[in-house]
């Protein structure tokens, strides 16, 4: 498959709103505020930065420009109606860029919709659950044969057609009740207790969730498990994709930036790198590809990053997130063949995205 450079960023702003066209009684319909984020991904021309390894924050800053009028603002007074989608939309419209493959808002940590370039409206809603588990067919010795537990984390992503004068899509509300009985089912329980989980790996709980959800939620699109703060597994049905996240902290300069341009000098990044596999089901692990595994082999190109001068690897032109993604799937070669995407974050929610397959839904940042 055709490889696809994304670059991606995100934009906090705070603002107030009512949302009237919510049914009587609903407490939105009541003047609140939120810690909003903007967010957008967008395939960029070449050349379209200043200069090249510019391109994450000349997106972040077109982002900030398009959305400076939303923040500390009463969004009444600038949308008709400011649902999470009207949001989406009144941001792309006032972005004015080319190649953007989709915008994003969060209202808050937990929920969002992301508008693509088809007129899908993708809205996710987070929950979480502390439970117990073992996994019972690893190899002997390996940690998670013995018990242990996580605080999980499930998104629920669902896939709307929203025609255009439709100011929102499926409300947050209806998928908490959907999800209501299994989180009471999945919470502080051991999950090898539970029939259908006696192997409860991410991969098995995010299947055992769509199989309860999708018949009564037709939108369901995807279903994220959160196995630990860095690992999870997405499903939809059919194709089981998951990430595991690692974070370096390393230095660069940006040499092609102009005389006087503070990027020209050494500075650095906290990054956050997540690697995305795509791969078919062991049926006895009940995994696709063990999470422990992708750190092991990813990390002899890992111990070439952290905490070293990116701009000086082999190979390397100027150390910016698409180059860096490039560069580091070069260098993975044959050690992770179901390897088909690379998200590589230099600050939060700012960074590139690096596809080679089907790309699955965005996690929130
Ligand atoms: N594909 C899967 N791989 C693994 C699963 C799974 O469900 N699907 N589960 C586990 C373990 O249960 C483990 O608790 C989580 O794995 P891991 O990411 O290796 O956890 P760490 O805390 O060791 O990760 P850090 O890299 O230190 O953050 C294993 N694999």
């Amino acid at each position: 498959m055709t490889e696809r450079l994304l670059h991606v960023a995100a934009v906090p702003f705070e603002a107030a709103r009512h949302v009237s066209v919510l049914p009587a009684g609903h407490r939105c319909r009541a003047l609140h505020g939120h810690s909003f984020l903007a967010r957008v991904r967008a395939e960029l021309a070449p050349g379209w930065a200043p200069f090249a390894g510019a391109e994450t924050d000349a997106l972040r800053e077109r982002l900030a420009e398009a959305v400076a009028p939303l923040d500390y603002a009463d969004l009444n007074t600038r949308l008709r109606v400011p649902t999470d989608e009207n949001l989406a939309r009144w941001v792309r419209d006032h972005l004015a860029l080319d190649g953007v493959e989709s915008v994003g808002i969060h209202s808050t940590r937990d929920q969002g919709v992301d508008l693509d370039a088809d007129g899908h409206c993708h809205l996710w809603r987070r929950f979480r659950f502390e439970s117990a588990h073992q996994l019972p067919n690893v190899p002997e010795g390996h940690q998670c044969g013995r018990m242990h537990g996580h605080g999980f984390e499930v998104i629920l992503h669902a896939d709307q057609t929203l025609a255009e004068d439709q100011d929102m899509g499926v409300d947050y509300d209806r998928i908490d009740t959907l999800w209501a009985p299994l989180g009471a089912a999945l919470d502080h329980a051991c999950l090898n207790d539970i029939p259908g989980l006696e192997n409860p790996t991410s991969e098995m709980l995010a299947a055992w969730i769509w199989a309860r959800l999708k018949p009564e939620f037709a939108p369901l699109s995807w279903v994220s498990v959160y196995e630990t703060a860095t690992a999870g597994c997405q499903f939809d049905g059919s194709s089981y994709r998951i990430w595991k996240e690692q974070r370096f902290e390393s230095a660069l300069c940006l040499s092609a930036a102009p005389e006087g341009d503070a990027r020209r000098r050494l500075h650095g990044h906290s990054y956050l790198l997540r690697l995305h596999l795509c791969a078919p089901l062991d049926r006895v692990m009940g995994w696709t590809v063990d999470y422990g595994d992708v750190k092991r082999l990813f990390k002899p190109v890992y111990t070439r990053l952290d905490h070293h001068r990116l701009d000086i690897l082999p190979g390397i032109d100027q150390a910016a997130p698409g180059a860096l993604a490039r560069w580091i799937r070069a260098e993975v070669g044959d050690a992770l063949p179901a390897l088909d995407r690379i998200d590589l974050h230099q600050t939060p929610g700012c960074g590139a995205v690096l596809s080679w397959g089907p790309q699955g839904p965005a996690l929130p940042v």
